[in-house]
């Protein structure tokens, strides 16, 4: 199975065979980095990687050869719509942008499973992880990785008291990188702390066998705390405790990727202050990797102030270092993410990094200036942890709710998150392995009492899921009523078809966006808003944002509704493409042919943006191709136009044309016309109208050689020109 760049992703080919399928590879995948000073087109770059064989440039590539240099680091699009089968199609769209580390997270959250289940309905608003999904995922990502040309990380979470089966569940799936962090269980999801550590030992050490990345959970702390900046010490305390945890276990160095997440956002003076973090953790840190994430708990619904810190964010990664850059999605605020929204958290982290390419050779961070704050931030943190020792360690210290307290340490608010030790979900159930316990399985931490001559403890039986892959039980979804294929079938006609809805996230959920200033006060702006949605004849109206632009004079709303209707492609008109040439043509052929022409705007008219906006170099008009006009002004008589033309020798008339009430645009362009033949030039000369109501076809149907309408530019006259030239050169 291959992708096709005009062919849509055939889930059900994905589907298809599933309990057949095996991952590819075990393990991460980083870029392959090019030398320094790589150079493409007019520039050098010092911090980038190969390139993709299909991708999407950013928007201003046109004008720099539509380079598409892939940053050094990874970047992170985190997808998880609750829907499988559509999340594959925007890993798809986030690829071709650059995204190589696709995360799934679920908001019904693996975390509150207490027990591996195979095949189970979708949940709210997300889906447990299941065999099948993460199967239908991982081959699905196989074949987009062959359409970009590069890896692709796929990216869940081990946590909940079932971490150590998701663990082996991930490492059979070929799951490249995960969240393990015994603390986050601990904290956030309330389970009991000596069960966290226990099942993130088993845990870590299968993930280590498979070479998954970990992504450890401190940036939690900062997403939780009231004052994010104070628990700065508390976030290297907890980065130091899984990142050795994790070594102990067995996990190597560079699988283990701290979660760099700055503490605040603007209007605090952030950049200062997440600076002295991201530094600090770097020096303490060194040899492990780091994972930048701007801080998800200051999206709020505007999508760009959300940008903002993203593009912040992501400075700071380039002025310390980041090996993967992940990307919150602008509307995480809002809602479930939309496909627009993955794509733009990752044009903007792809966006920046390439942008700050190789600043440190420009900008360095005073090292004096900064010592200061960074040995005291360090301090801090030794601190802490001498005292989380003093308390009788980390249980003892937990107990004291010595965590995610909002106290600056060894300032202390005492509003930490306490735990007992022996308390919380699934206390009392780790039960210490007897002196004869054998478990004939691989990669399984702690006691085991294998016999001595043994190669692998699996070769007991034959072998397990990790060598052998045949003992894998694949259950498809239990579910009758709520499952991939019911869901597919509820959409199958619509594609049979050829049915179009718009969508956020699932095929034909039928919403849109749209957004609108409203010169009122906020509360009347949005009740505005909505009843000109009503009139317009969508459903389910929201409003999803609104910005107070002044108290009285105006607010902007962002809503959404859905279009209770189709749209049938197949009745669908295409637009006739306006033909237009690259710019290397252009100044290719007009390199070679010096033409000339004159342009005015004809008849009683003073118009003259628009004509000017088709001459100058400026706005990208003809000049820019070295095509040399004389412009005559406005209300210029046809006859004037057509005798200077022939005077200075010109190939062609541009004549502007705004004003039509009476048909005069009409009129004039049976003048230049007729006068042209009067004079015996009309076939020397091409007579070109222009203006905002002309179309192609109502100036050829009135004698003219063509007309440009709304929305040409300087490169579509000129490549007019160059053709006609072209073909009259041909035909003498
Ligand atoms: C250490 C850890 N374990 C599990 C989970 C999974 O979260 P549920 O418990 O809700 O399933 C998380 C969540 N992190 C947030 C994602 C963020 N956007 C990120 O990239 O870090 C986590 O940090």
């Amino acid at each position: 199975m291959k992708l096709r760049p005009n062919e849509k992703i055939n889930i059900e080919d994905i589907l298809n065979d599933l309990e057949h399928y095996t991952p590819r590879r075990k393990g991460w995948a980083w870029r392959k980095k090019l030398p320094e000073g790589t150079k493409k087109s007019d520039f050098n770059y010092y911090e980038i990687s190969e390139d993709l064989k299909n991708s999407i440039p950013l928007p201003a590539a046109h004008y720099f050869d539509n380079l598409d240099p892939q940053p050094d680091t990874v970047i992170t699009s985190e997808i998880a719509s609750g829907r499988f089968e559509e999340d594959v199609r925007r890993m798809r769209m986030a690829a071709w942008h650059g995204a190589d580390h696709i995360m799934v997270i679920r908001t019904l959250g693996q975390s509150h499973i207490d027990g591996l289940i195979e095949g189970t309905p979708e949940g709210i608003g997300g889906i447990p992880i299941t065999r099948k999904q993460l199967r239908a995922t991982r081959k699905a990502l196989d074949l987009i990785e062959d359409e970009v040309g590069r890896p692709i990380n796929f990216h869940s979470y081990v946590s909940g008291v079932a971490g150590p089966e998701i663990a082996v569940l991930f490492a059979e799936e070929g799951v490249n990188g995960a969240h393990q962090d015994p603390q986050y269980n601990i904290l956030y999801r309330g389970i009991n702390p000596i069960r966290s550590f226990v099942d993130a030992a088993i845990a870590k050490k299968v993930m280590a066998w498979a070479n998954i990345l970990q992504i450890d959970g401190a940036h939690n702390a900062n997403a939780s705390a009231k004052k994010a900046r104070n628990v700065m010490p508390e976030l290297l305390v907890q980065h130091g405790i899984n990142s050795l945890f994790s070594l102990k276990v067995g996990m190597k160095k560079e699988n283990i990727a701290l979660s760099t997440v700055p503490p605040v956002v603007s209007p605090s003076p952030e950049f200062r202050i997440n600076l002295v973090y991201a530094v600090t953790l770097r020096e303490l840190f060194k040899g492990y990797k780091f994972r930048a994430q701007m801080n998800t708990r200051y999206i709020e619904s505007d999508l760009f102030d959300a940008t903002r810190i993203h593009v912040l964010n992501t400075l700071i990664s380039r002025l310390t270092s980041a090996d993967i850059q992940s990307t919150i999605t602008p509307d995480e605020g809002r809602n479930v993410p939309w496909h627009v929204n993955s794509i733009r958290g990752v044009e903007t982290a792809k966006h920046t990094l390439i942008s700050a390419d190789n600043i440190k050779q420009y900008l360095k961070i005073d090292e004096e200036k900064i010592r200061k704050e960074v040995r005291e931030l360090k301090m801090r943190a030794i601190l802490m942890l001498e005292e989380i020792i003093e308390m009788g360690g980390y249980f003892e210290a937990l107990e004291n709710g010595m965590f995610v307290d909002n106290g600056y340490y060894p300032e202390r608010a005492g509003d930490g998150i306490a735990r007992k030790k022996n308390g919380e979900i699934a206390a009392g159930s780790v039960v210490p392995r007897d002196k004869d316990y054998m478990a004939p399985v691989c990669e399984h931490f702690g006691y085991n009492a294998l016999p001595e001559e043994l190669e692998r403890p699996c070769d007991l039986i034959g072998g397990c899921t990790l060598h052998n892959r045949e003992k894998i039980q694949f259950i498809d979804e239990l579910d009758e009523s709520d499952n991939v294929e019911k869901r597919l079938q509820e959409i199958k006609e619509y594609k049979k078809n050829n049915l179009i809805k718009p969508e956020v996230e699932w095929g034909y959920d039928g919403w849109i966006q749209l957004d609108m200033t409203i010169p009122e006060s906020e509360e009347y702006a949005k009740a505005a808003a909505v009843e000109i949605c009503k009139k317009m004849g969508l459903e389910d109206i929201h409003v999803i944002h609104s910005a107070v632009l002044h108290p009285s004079e105006g607010t902007y709303l962002e809503l959404k509704a859905k279009v209770p209707f189709f749209v049938k492609k197949d009745e669908l008109e295409l637009p006739q493409k306006n033909d237009v040439m690259s710019d290397e043509e252009l100044f290719e052929f007009f390199g070679k042919h010096k033409v000339k022409v004159v342009a005015g705007t004809i008849g009683n008219d003073e118009h003259n943006i628009g004509i000017r906006e088709i001459l100058d170099i400026k706005h990208g008009g003809i000049e820019k191709y070295g095509i040399n006009y004389v412009y005559l002004g406005t209300s210029v008589p046809p006859e004037k136009i057509i005798d200077s033309a022939i005077e200075v020798g010109a190939h062609a008339v541009l004549a502007s044309m705004i004003i039509t009430h009476n048909e005069v645009h009409v009129e004039n362009m049976k003048k230049l016309h007729e006068i042209a033949v009067e004079k015996g030039v009309r076939d020397k000369l091409l007579l070109i109208v222009g203006g905002t109501q002309i179309t192609n076809d109502l100036a050829t149907n009135n004698y003219m050689d063509a007309g440009f309408g709304r929305g040409t530019k300087g490169n579509h006259v000129a490549t007019f020109l160059a053709k006609k030239l072209k073909e009259r050169e041909e035909r003498e």
